[in-house]
This record gives C-alpha cells, structure tokens and sequence, in this order.
C-alpha cells in the first residue's frame, strides 16, 4: 500500500498519527464525466463523449467501490462497449498489481504491472493514491475519472443514445431521497467499515462502529415495510449498499472488527442482500475469494500474520422471500 508524491512510488500506510487515530479517506482527483455529447458534466472538463470502445474500465474484483461499477457495466449492458482489467486480490507494497492468478485480466493498454503506472501514465508528477476503479480514455490517453460514485451516475445514462440497456436507477423523482440515503449510507456503512477497521485508537474505532450499526439498525426497519431503500423499485441507493451488505460478513465482521452482529442476523436486511444478489447478472460480478483474500492477506498493520479465515459459510442464493 503506497502512493505517489510528484511522481514516485513510495510505500505508506494511510496516516492515522495527526487524527487521533481516525481514518481519512481522501478524495478521488480525477473527476471528468463521460456524458452522452461530451458536454462537461458536473466537475472537471468536456470532451469525454459515450462512444463505445474507447474507455477502458480498471478494477478489483474485491473493492467494494469497484464492485459498483461492475455492477452497473453489467445491468446496463455495457460490457462490449467498455473493456476492463482486473488487479491481483493481494495489494502489498507496490499498490494494486497485475500479477498472474485466477480472476486476474491484465492490462492491454499500457501492459502495466502496477495501477500506479497507470496514473504515472496520465500525469507523471502526480502525488496522490492510486486507486481503483479508474476509468481510460483511449482516445486521449487520459484518466477521466477515479471516482466510483460518479461513474456509476455516467454509466446509468450517459451510453443509453449508443445502445446501453434501458433502465434508469436514478430517476429525477427519486433523486433528493437517494442522495439523502446514500449520504448517511456512505459515512456510517460504506466508509463505516473502513473507518471501524483502520481506527488505530479505541476512541476512533467506537465513534464509526456506533454510528454503523444504528444505520444497520435504520435499515433494516425501513426494509420491514419496503421491498427496497426507495419503495419497490430497484435504484442506485441499492446498489451503492450492495457491495458492503455482500462483504459484511464474510470480511468487516471479522477482520474490521464490525461485529455486533452480522447481516445474517437481521431478517430484512438479510433477504434483502439476497434479493439484490440474485438478480440477473449480479452474481457475475462478485468473486468473493478475491475479496476475503484481498483484506485479510493485504492489510498487514490489521492482519499481521495474514491468515484468511475458512468461514464464515454464507450462501447467498438461497430464497429471499421478499416481494
Ligand atoms: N473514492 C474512491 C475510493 C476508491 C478506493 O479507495 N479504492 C481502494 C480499494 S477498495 C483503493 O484502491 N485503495 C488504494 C489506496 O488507498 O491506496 C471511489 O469510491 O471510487
């Protein structure tokens, strides 16, 4: 785990020393939007028109930020239209890598070894992590964005003029409740996680795992009366909590230390995870060795010895039951 400064990799663990112990996730730097003209969208600059063929969409099958992203290229039909790579599940002191292994598929643009070379290619002094998910533009030899929340927003309309699948999971009526959702849903659960499980104090750990499971506990009210987060529509609130409900037991209960109980023992949310997994495509883009090997065996500060747990067994296809 590492990042560049002006250019160089160096490795470093996130810097918990000067916030008492809380981890700060910092904010994504490349934040261009493919929109379906070209037009700029809401942040950085135009010229990112929804062409197929010319982005190339780089990820880990076990981040859960990438897992979004997966999911729309799936639901909308995007996979002959945007070509992906696949990291190794293990990122250790070069950062994410392209290293052979099962479920790995490497990188046909630059040929890297490592997702660091890749931002190294778009801006050579670049200080910054190297994250996934990230976007290409092969046409400008560009990133136009690294972050996921964004390019879940383009991929659910941006390609619809080019022949994405039909679907909207933002509607305009929907949008305020969404947004409100997702804002809560991502400090206390999908960052919650993280921030639980890199607390490096006591204090810092307790202030993330409180607010966690009181959403939890949110939820799973709001799901006894509602198939989904919004009503009885799929949308992109859904999809953003997918990816943590997925990981949650098998990982953040155990390795970040999440564990005041597990999603098995909430009804609702339980069905519900099952519900949102079994729908068409979905399943296709989980792999869930990646994600359980990638935490415990990468995160060495968390797991020293980087011992992957045989359990938990949690079968995700079993009947939900929810209508
Ligand atoms: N804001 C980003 C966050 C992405 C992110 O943090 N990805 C993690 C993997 S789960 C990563 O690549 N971390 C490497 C690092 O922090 O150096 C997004 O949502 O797209």
């Amino acid at each position: 785990m590492g990042l560049l400064i002006d250019g160089v990799w160096h490795d470093q663990w996130y810097d918990t020393d000067s916030t008492g112990g809380r981890f700060e996730r910092n904010e994504a730097k490349f934040r261009n939007w493919i929109t379906a003209d070209g037009r700029a969208g809401p942040s950085g600059e135009g010229g990112f028109a929804a062409e197929p063929g010319r982005y190339h969409l780089y990820v880990s099958w076990a981040c859960p930020w990438a897992h979004r992203t997966l999911i729309y290229r799936k639901l909308k039909g995007l996979e002959d239209m945007i070509s992906l790579s696949v990291t190794h599940w293990f990122m250790g002191e070069k950062g994410w890598t392209f290293a052979d292994g099962p479920g790995v598929i490497p990188d046909p643009i630059h040929h890297a070894d490592f997702i660091h070379q890749i931002y190294q290619a778009a801006v050579p002094d670049m200080t910054g992590r190297c994250t996934v998910p990230l976007i290409w533009d092969k046409q400008r030899n560009a990133i136009v964005t690294n972050e996921s929340a964004e390019i879940i927003r383009m991929f659910n309309s941006a390609f619809d003029g080019v022949g994405a699948t039909p679907g909207d999971y933002c509607p305009a009526d929907k949008r305020d409740e969404i947004d409100e959702l997702n804002k809560r849903i991502y400090h206390t659960v999908n960052n919650g996680v993280y921030k639980s499980g890199f607390a490096t104090s006591q204090q810092a750990y307790e202030e993330a795992v409180e607010p966690l499971f009181d959403t939890l506990d949110f939820l799973e009210d709001r799901l006894s009366h509602q198939r989904y987060l919004c009503g009885d529509a799929i949308t992109e609130a859904d999809w953003r909590l997918l990816p943590t409900l997925l990981r949650f037991d098998l990982v953040y209960h155990g390795h970040f230390k999440c564990n005041r109980r597990r999603i098995v023992d909430y009804p609702n949310l339980w069905g519900y995870t099952r519900d949102l997994y079994q729908q068409p495509g979905i399943a296709d883009t989980c792999n869930f060795e990646h994600a359980k090997r990638h935490y415990y065996e990468s995160h060495d500060t968390v797991n020293p010895t980087g011992i992957v747990p045989v359990g938990p067994d949690v079968d995700f296809n079993t009947s939900h039951g929810r209508s």
